[in-house]
């Protein structure tokens, strides 16, 4: 592409321009109105148009997804889902007092005479008198009158007589320690995990009510991208694509596999198109899944379908471009029978950050979960700051802060995949020394729930 001329009509240089040539390299580029439109009157229209800010558009990705419908769902098909009502516990847990350590049950004090052996699933494990002792192993019900569990190591056996230090209450689970019938465990939202899993198992439930993970769809477009070897000449190897399932994934969504890309014989969530309008239309309708991610075809070129597509299904737009770098051609639409659609810029770097910004987003609200807060970190270093778009820069965590890995441009992945995080930095004059961390693993807490 030829780069157009971005100075002002007065001559003077853009304070974007500015920046583009002064801030690091290829966070975006220049930008036209339309394709050749790189007239004063364009440039002067370009800056009038005022995209969205990028807090604002994460906010309306948020507020535009509706939560999934609640459901009932098997605890083998719970992981990853929300709760939509609270986890109660019907039941006391342990329901009676239990062993917490292999050795004896005794009464009162030593020495005692053992009596018998109490197993793990013994139901009535009798009653002990004065001066008796029982073995029993770590989880079985204690006898009735048990004062103290004397650990196996601390037991000293001379044929049928026991002696050993035995605190009164030592090594006792009470019944009714971790919950009583009725306590509430976990409030509605909470996302569930391996530990939820277990939790509703130990107080005996099969079934959670539930709001489980939307669907997700990725169209990827590009008549110029292969999925095989190295990028040459006219061919660009698809970067997207493969970034794409993880994401969804890690995001708390399901890869929507329903429509599967017939051009290869593997059975895969992304389908790549080639750069057809009719195409792309085609595809929008018949993707059944609640959201649809289309990567490429988001700018204003001859090859670029997706705007005019959204316009051909009647598609209200909800946010239409961001003031961020990168990412700025990014798009969320919905169709009229309630799906959403993503736009997400061709530059693999920006499509992720597209992804980051609007996609989580929409997920998050799709679960039922709010948008989460992002937490402040400092940059010890400072960042330059872009005069009118919030910055996303690929950083790795130190115990000081914030510092940046560099190889942050656009097209580049380089920076993100050695990247923690990405700093969130607002617009401004000058420097920032302190940013906000939006995590590149969307799954991790506190965006897990
Ligand atoms: N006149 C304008 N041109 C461009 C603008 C603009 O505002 N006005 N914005 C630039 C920015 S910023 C971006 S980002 C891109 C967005 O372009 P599209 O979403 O339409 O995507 P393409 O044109 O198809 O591709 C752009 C670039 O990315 C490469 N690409 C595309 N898909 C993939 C993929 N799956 N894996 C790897 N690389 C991919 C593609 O080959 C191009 O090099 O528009 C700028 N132009
Ligand atoms: O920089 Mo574009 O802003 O790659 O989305």
């Amino acid at each position: 592409m030829t780069q157009p001329d971005t100075s002002k009509p007065d001559g003077s240089p853009d304070v974007r321009d500015r920046f583009d040539k002064w801030g690091p390299v290829g966070e975006g580029g220049p930008v036209e109105d339309r394709p050749g439109r790189t007239t004063a009157e364009g440039r002067a229209a370009r800056a009038r148009r005022d995209l969205m800010a990028w807090d604002v558009a994460r906010a309306l990705a948020h507020a535009a997804a509706r939560p999934g419908a609640v459901v009932r769902r098997g605890l083998d098909e719970a992981d990853g889902c929300v709760l939509a009502t609270p986890l109660v516990s019907p039941v006391a847990v342990p329901p009676v007092d239990r062993a917490a350590m292999d050795g004896y049950a005794v009464r009162g004090a030593g020495p005692w005479r053992v009596i018998g052996q109490v197993k793990a699933g013994t139901a009535d494990p009798g009653e002990l008198a004065d001066g008796e002792a029982t073995g029993i192993v770590t989880g079985a019900a204690v006898p009735a009158g048990t004062t103290s569990i004397l650990r196996s190591e601390d037991a000293i056996v001379t044929g049928a007589r026991l002696e050993g230090p035995a605190e009164d209450g030592r090594h006792i689970r009470r019944a009714g320690e971790e919950c009583r019938a009725g306590d509430q465990l976990l409030p509605a939202g909470v996302v569930i995990d391996p530990a939820v899993l277990g939790l509703a198992a130990t107080v005996g439930l099969n079934r959670l009510t539930v709001i489980p993970p939307p669907t997700v769809a990725a169209l990827i477009t590009g008549d110029e991208l292969v999925r095989q070897g190295p990028s040459s000449p006219g061919r660009v190897r698809d970067a997207i694509g493969p970034m794409l399932p993880g994401l969804i994934t890690r995001a708390g969504a399901t890869p929507d596999t329903t429509t599967p890309d017939t051009t290869t014989p593997d059975t895969t969530s992304v389908r790549h198109l080639g750069d057809s309008f009719e195409g792309l239309v085609g595809a929008l309708r018949e993707t059944r899944a609640d959201l649809i991610l289309v990567s490429g075809s988001s700018a204003s070129g001859p090859a670029d379908h997706l705007r005019p597509a959204l316009n051909a299904l009647g598609a209200e737009m909800i946010v239409d471009g961001v003031a961020c770098r990168p990412g700025h051609p990014q798009a969320l639409a919905q169709l009229p029978d309630g799906r959403l659609v993503i736009g997400l810029p061709g530059n693999p770097f920006a499509a992720l950050v597209a992804f980051l910004t609007l996609g989580v987003a929409a997920i998050t609200r799709m679960r039922g979960l709010p948008l989460p807060e992002l937490t402040n970190i400092a940059v010890p270093g400072g960042l330059p700051c872009h005069p009118t778009s919030t910055r996303l820069v690929p950083i790795r965590l130190t115990p000081q802060g914030a510092v940046p890995v560099g190889h942050g441009g656009a097209a580049m992945l380089r920076g993100p995949a050695s990247a923690d995080a990405l700093a969130v930095v607002a617009p401004g004059p000058s420097e920032a020394i302190a940013a906000r961390l939006l995590p590149l693993d969307p799954g991790s807490r506190p965006w897990g729930g």
